[in-house]
């Protein structure tokens, strides 16, 4: 999905901001600064396999930008990782964190392994030498890093455990998306696809469509892509298809989606393959043709195209994953009259509640499950109705006014930092 020459997603990334840049009309310093990362480190992580074999990972950490606070962003560890797609993912990380007003700037991480090849120690072992890897460049008040595709609370609690052996200083703020018993935040864990749930709702209202029984699907059922269709559920939508690797399953009167998610978890890899509370089983990228209200692109990159955007028969996309959409699909969507909620904003929840996570860790302080919701609930609806109105004002798409909403607030601190 994120390959190197078609739809490579650091260009696609570099478009959207030039491209808001030139509405925003910024002087011409300010995309010059914003158009590459500060840095990027590339890391090779040698590993001893559980049959005694080395096995050398290769990984990255992109640093994009931190004029507005440290860099902060996800570790992605899957088969297809390669460093334009983690320097795309950090540049969207620096314009998502200013949609929603967080100090923060952007990075991410990726690893080329496919987790589901490895056991619990090698994934462990591997963790681990991520993050002696770039325990040099990263820091509680320097970047960030969190969970992202392939990784979850427990390998951020190896690679806290394993930065402290390496730098001697305990700061667990250092990593956020832990498990909450050990220095995480309750509500973290469904954050994103609570997220990107309550931006549906939000968008729903503004096209005065009633989400009693209406029609969602959602593709990936990941952490993101679960709790949005579990959310979606709770607020009265039904959600009448489902996709991972293996399928996309269908139902229409909706799958039990608690049900979904026990499954999932007691299947081989995780998957959603042979679910009995399905209708039926049909290919996994058909999910995105199906007639419904409201899309949840919950997976990877590249996934509404100049070929595929077409097929969307949805009002409205809600987009959980980063990147889903390339600027032709951006276009065919808008052409046809989708709302899209761009993934700056719709998937911006995740990153939203591990700021309040890294809040709590440097304050030693707990909040409840309920302020965090509510805290993150009114955080996302303010940005929604920020970009709605620049949206408006400029009749432009979502998208565009999210990045010119952002694009302003990092060009703002770059120039009171006097970096042009
Ligand atoms: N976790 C977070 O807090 C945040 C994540 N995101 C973004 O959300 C997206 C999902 O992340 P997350 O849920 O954490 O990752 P997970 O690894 O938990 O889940 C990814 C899901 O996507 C599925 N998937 C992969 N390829 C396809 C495909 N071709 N068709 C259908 N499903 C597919 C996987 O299926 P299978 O398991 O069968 O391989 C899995 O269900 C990513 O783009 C990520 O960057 C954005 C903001 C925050
Ligand atoms: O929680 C975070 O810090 C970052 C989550 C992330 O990687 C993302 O929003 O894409």
């Amino acid at each position: 999905m994120a390959e190197k020459g078609v739809n490579n997603p650091f260009v696609i990334a570099q478009q959207q901001v030039k491209s808001a840049c030139d509405k925003l009309g910024t002087p011409q310093e300010v995309y010059e600064i914003l158009k590459n990362p500060i840095r990027v480190l590339e890391v090779s992580i040698p590993v001893k396999m559980d049959d005694g074999s080395i096995k050398t990972f290769v990984g990255y950490r992109s640093q994009h930008n931190d004029a507005v606070g440290p860099f902060k962003g996800g570790v992605r560890f899957h088969q297809d990782v390669n460093e334009d797609e983690v320097k795309a993912l950090s540049t969207w990380m620096t314009f998502k964190c200013g949609v929603v007003g967080i100090p923060y700037g952007g990075g991410k991480g990726g690893v080329i392994a496919d987790p589901f090849e490895l056991s619990e120690g090698e994934m462990e072992r591997l963790a681990r030498g991520y993050a002696r890897a770039i325990a040099p460049i990263i820091g509680e008040k320097i970047d960030i890093p969190a969970p992202d595709v392939g990784t979850n609370g427990q390998v951020m609690a190896w690679m806290v455990d394993e930065y402290e052996k390496t730098t001697g200083r305990f700061e667990p703020g250092v990593f956020t998306g832990k498990p909450v018993t050990y220095y995480g935040s309750l509500a973290r864990t469904e954050a994103t696809g609570f997220g990107v749930a309550i931006m549906a709702r939000y968008a729903a209202k503004k096209l005065d469509l009633n989400l009693d029984g209406i029609r969602v699907a959602v593709q990936g059922f990941g952490n993101v892509g679960s709790y949005a269709a579990m959310y979606m559920e709770e607020m009265g939508a039904k959600v009448v298809a489902v996709s991972d690797v293996s399928c996309t399953l269908v139902n229409n009167n909706g799958l039990n989606i608690k049900e979904l998610m026990e499954y999932s978890k007691g299947n081989k890899n995780k998957m959603i393959t042979g679910f009995p509370g399905a209708e039926e089983e049909i290919d996994r990228n058909a999910v995105i043709g199906l007639e419904v209200d409201i899309l949840m692109p919950c997976a990877l990159e590249n996934v509404f195209t100049s070929e595929t955007a077409d097929q969307v028969k949805a009002k409205i996309v809600s987009e959980g994953a980063n990147g889903p959409t390339t600027p032709e699909g951006d276009k065919i969507m808008s052409d046809k009259g989708i709302l899209v909620i761009p993934d700056i904003l719709a998937n911006a929840g995740g990153v939203t509640v591990s700021y309040f996570e890294w809040v709590q860790n440097l304050m030693r302080y707990n909040w409840t499950f309920e302020e965090v919701q509510e805290k993150q609930e009114t955080s996302m609806n303010k940005a929604f109705d920020d970009i709605w109105a620049l949206k408006e004002e400029h009749n432009v798409d979502m998208r565009t006014a999210a990045y010119m909403m952002s694009i302003k607030r990092v060009a703002d601190a770059m120039k009171l930092r006097g970096w042009y």
